[in-house]
């Protein structure tokens, strides 16, 4: 749940107050607006990151507790690693009754600036608040990676082993279909990573050789390595000061094992991470959903469309070939026409239909084109045909 103040101008500070106790939520919102600055609520961890992602936050107040009767400050813990992987220099400071000072003092250990005791007094709050803001300066966009949503039981095992090895230098590989959240999954292993610096992202199906510089290496499609550049990634990977590597596929471990050198396999199994496509994770497709229609509501200023149990049933129904990045375009576009249509395609066949198969196989295979900016690789992966094949058909419709 979230709920979002638009009663001062964009040059104010941006506050984000995460606390499901609504009482203390308006106490802290006319503390601070009498102040000109701006607060943002939210009344749980979900909530906390969508706007994180939506809003350029200047620095969060973080309760640490948020389900009725907990008082350990482990949500509040893990909220607060969720948003440092977001935006790493985010100020936090955590404000905390039940939980005591030495939950306080291990949300500091992760990264929190300053901790705050409740019942606060107000003016040491804001001074602190001011002194925080005027030393981190003023954050004029939003400029957070994406949010990783994890509602699923599958999804968040997943992360919590990704999140086991994220600070060792093992290599990882992630498989699952496209649009499944290889490269977010990747990248949230790279932020919490002990590597200062930023992870080196290439695809082999265009890579001609390996990066010189060492750190994290992020390959997307490891199943196109080229043999000559498989042999120079295992030397690298055997080699005194080896980067960390983390792979991509869309291949099972099985399939990859076919094409790719035993030896260089060896490092690919060290973590095997397996993500599961969206329609076999229906919890998943609601709170991305929600998440989705506020993000893009906010980013392109237009009102959120309402989304009851029908609306989730029917986007659970849908196959979602190209998982959350489909699902994502189908709910950015709710958002920008303001009504339930999923997708551009469904809305045309609605009234015109293609009256031959010829015609069909041409709309397909131009939508396809399309939706991939005429990348003919990944519209051919997503028509199920091989490059050449489409190709032809590309040059048969004049495409
Ligand atoms: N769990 C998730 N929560 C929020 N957004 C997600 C999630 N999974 C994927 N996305 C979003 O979906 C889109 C596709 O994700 P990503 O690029 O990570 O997929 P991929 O599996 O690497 O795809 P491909 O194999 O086609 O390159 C991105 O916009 C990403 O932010």
């Amino acid at each position: 749940m979230r709920e979002t103040d638009t009663a001062h101008d964009a040059g104010s500070p941006c506050l984000l107050f995460v606390d499901d106790d609504r009482d203390i939520q308006v106490a802290a919102r006319l503390l601070f607006q009498r102040r000109r600055i701006k607060i943002l609520s939210a009344y749980d961890a979900a909530g906390a990151l969508t706007l994180l992602a939506s809003h350029p936050v200047d620095l969060v107040l973080l309760d640490l507790n948020y389900t009725k009767g907990a008082r350990t400050g482990a949500e509040g813990l893990a909220l607060l690693k969720d948003m440092l992987v977001l935006r790493r220099d985010l100020p936090v400071l955590v404000v905390t009754g039940h939980s005591g000072v030495s939950i306080a003092v291990e949300a500091m250990r992760t990264g929190a600036t300053d901790f705050v005791m409740k019942p606060w007094n107000n003016d040491r709050l804001v001074s602190l608040v001011t002194s925080v803001l005027e030393k981190c300066g003023h954050n004029n966009g939003v400029d957070a990676e994406p949010v990783l949503i994890t509602a699923s039981d599958a999804i968040k095992q997943i992360v919590s082993e990704a999140d086991r090895i994220a600070p060792t230098r093992a290599c990882v590989l992630i498989s699952g279909p496209s649009g499944v959240g290889k490269m977010l999954l990747a990248r949230r292993i790279q932020a919490l990573s002990s590597e200062a610096s930023a992870a080196q992202s290439f695809s082999a199906e265009d890579c001609d050789d390996l990066p010189q510089e060492g750190g994290v290496w992020i390959c997307r499609e490891i199943e196109a390595l080229s043999p000559t550049l498989q042999r120079r990634l295992t030397d690298r990977l055997d080699g005194s000061a080896p980067p960390r590597l983390i792979a991509l596929s869309s291949l099972d471990f099985a399939a990859l094992s076919e094409r790719l050198q035993p030896k260089l396999m060896l490092h690919l199994g060290m973590v095997s991470l397996v993500i599961p496509p969206l329609r076999e994770r229906p919890e998943d497709i609601a709170a991305l959903a929600s998440h989705f229609l506020h993000y893009f509501s906010a980013r392109h200023g237009l009102p959120e469309p309402q989304c009851d149990a029908d609306h989730i049933a029917a986007l659970q129904a849908e196959a979602w070939p190209q998982n959350v990045r489909e699902l994502r375009a189908a709910l950015e576009r709710v958002v920008i026409m303001g009504e339930w249509q999923l997708s551009a395609s469904k809305a045309a066949n609605q009234t015109s239909e293609p009256q031959t198969l010829r015609d069909t196989e041409k709309s397909l295979v131009e939508a396809a084109l399309r939706r991939h900016s005429f990348n003919v690789t990944q519209a051919a992966k997503e028509l199920g045909l091989t490059r050449p094949a489409l190709y032809r058909r590309m040059a048969r419709y004049g495409l």
